[in-house]
């Protein structure tokens, strides 16, 4: 039997949208990057719907998200290392507090961080 995915071990799109909900919550009280977001032009809750399309489209491969490109949302905001990592904690803790082990936070620690050339100002 083939073992389980990550979308699968991450309980697939309910279990995304319940981290997801997490992650951008940590986001709205994050010192570091909270004003990023209480001055985009997206809603909290259109960042949680975007950003669980975009995760479940990369984990599952179907394709739901008809959000931008990484490059295109993050364009002119000039987002500094320190900042993606700020983000990249939030997420974490999100999956930790749904129960989610160090395997699974590895694995999309991994998948994220290789984003950054996508998400940093150059
Ligand atoms: C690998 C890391 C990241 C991923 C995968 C990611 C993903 C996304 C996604 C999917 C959207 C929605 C785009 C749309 O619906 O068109 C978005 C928007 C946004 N992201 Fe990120 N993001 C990352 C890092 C960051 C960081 C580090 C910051 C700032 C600290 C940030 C700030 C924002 C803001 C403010 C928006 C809303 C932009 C707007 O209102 O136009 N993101 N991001």
């Amino acid at each position: 039997m083939d073992s389980p995915s990550l979308y699968e071990r991450m309980g697939g799109r309910n279990g995304i949208r319940a981290i997801t909900e997490k992650a951008v919550a940590n986001h709205f009280s994050n010192p570091v990057i909270s004003t990023r977001f209480t001055n985009a032009h997206m809603s909290q809750k259109e960042m949680v719907a975007s950003a669980t399309e975009f995760f479940c489209t990369g984990l599952s491969g179907v394709e739901t998200y008809e959000g931008k490109s990484m490059p295109d949302a993050h364009a002119g905001m000039n987002i500094t290392a320190a900042e993606l990592v700020a983000a990249l904690d939030d997420i974490l803790d999100a999956m930790k507090s749904e129960g989610l082990g160090d395997l699974e936070q590895a694995e999309v620690l991994k998948i994220l961080y290789d984003m950054k050339p996508e998400i940093l100002g150059k």
